[in-house]
């Protein structure tokens, strides 16, 4: 879904001035020809998620099979070969370390050595992790509006995964309002605005290049004066390295505090599923600008490395909050650790 976000090959448009959007405005600038988000008519959802996340399941759980298949014997061999999958599969050397542990522990005290009792002993570990980060977002409706900041590096997702949360929560009888923070891009937020539009979710944005905290700050009292009951702010996508930008997220936190200081209620980080290790120190550097409260693994369908989530739940054990497997705005699924091992492991 949400091509219109495909930034590559956009023309640059000179922005409006400050604008809000207002859902009346929904049909007006309705460009008919452009590619909408394949979810704006609810898609039929019958992809089961093992399909999803074939890739991974490709990588983990068909290739343990296939090493029980061939290896009758539990022996050390067995457990290198493992060990390998896991790494392979990005679950970590630490993850990996303390799930084969406990397993071994657990097949030793139930005095059991055939690759079934193996197999079943792994699942229950690697879901005995998962579940660490298992705690979906609920929106405190006593917080008018409830702020979501919504951060990350580059290209990972962020603003498709902003639309994706908008409509979910719009279906579900919410007001919602977006913070265009990414000032950086001129078509980055002509196309939050444009979308807005049409979907009848009111977009707040300044010039490109207005301060980001400026942009969130006038949200949240456009927001407040209007009973929002969520604003989610999308902010430019910077390398967890740049110190300077780094540091604009941690002013835009406190900007929003001005305005509430319980806010943000939300801070996500959203993290690309194929990008390896590097998502720890992904988390690691944005966690100490601005507290993290969440994560969003996204582009989950297209990888076969989903097991970063066992690496992140491990190191860290941020909750969780959405996965994202596929474009469609029905693609952002709620986490569920039971349903993401079976996933991965069948
Ligand atoms: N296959 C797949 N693609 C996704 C998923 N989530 C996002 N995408 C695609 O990833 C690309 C980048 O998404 P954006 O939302 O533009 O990323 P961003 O983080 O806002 O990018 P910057 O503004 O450059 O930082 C788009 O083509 C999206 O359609 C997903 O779960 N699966």
């Amino acid at each position: 879904m949400i091509k219109f976000f495909k930034k590559k090959n956009q023309p640059e448009k000179q922005p409006a001035d400050t604008a809000s959007v207002d859902s009346t405005a929904a049909e007006q600038a309705h460009d008919q020809s452009a590619e909408t988000m394949a979810g704006s008519q609810p898609a039929q959802d019958t992809e089961q998620l093992n399909e999803k996340l074939g890739k991974t399941q490709a990588n983990f759980g068909q290739k343990m099979k296939q090493l029980f298949a061939l290896k009758k014997k539990i022996d050390e061999d067995l457990f290198e070969e493992l060990e390998t999958t896991l790494l392979m599969a990005d679950v970590g050397a630490a993850a990996t370390m303390d799930v084969l542990e406990k397993v071994r522990k657990s097949l030793k005290r139930r005095n059991l050595s055939d690759s079934d009792a193996v197999l079943a002993a792994l699942r229950e570990q690697l879901t005995n992790l998962a579940q660490v980060v298992e705690q979906p977002l609920v929106i405190d409706e006593a917080k008018k509006p409830f702020v979501i900041l919504v951060v990350g590096v580059n290209g990972v997702g962020k603003t498709t995964t902003i639309a994706k949360l908008a409509r979910q929560f719009k279906s579900q009888g919410k007001k919602v309002m977006l913070a265009a923070g990414d000032t950086f891009r001129a078509a980055a937020v002509e196309q939050l605005k444009t979308w807005g539009e049409r979907e009848g979710i009111p977009v707040m944005a300044q010039n490109t290049g207005a301060d980001a905290a400026s942009v969130i700050f006038d949200a949240m009292n456009s927001a407040t004066a209007r009973q929002m009951d969520v604003l989610i702010a999308d902010t430019a996508g910077r390398l967890h390295t740049q110190a300077n930008l780094m540091q604009e997220l941690e002013k835009i936190s406190r900007v929003i505090r001005k305005s509430d200081e319980s806010a943000p209620h939300e801070t996500l980080i959203v993290i690309d599923g194929g990008t390896g290790q590097n998502a720890i120190s992904q988390v690691r550097e944005f966690n100490n600008a601005n507290q993290l409260t969440g994560v969003v693994i996204t582009k989950l369908d297209g990888t076969p490395k989903g097991g970063v989530l066992f690496n992140l739940a491990q190191e860290f054990g941020i909750p969780v909050r959405y996965i994202g497997v596929g474009e469609k705005s029905s693609d952002l699924k709620p986490y569920r650790a039971a349903e993401f091992v079976d996933a991965i492991i069948e």
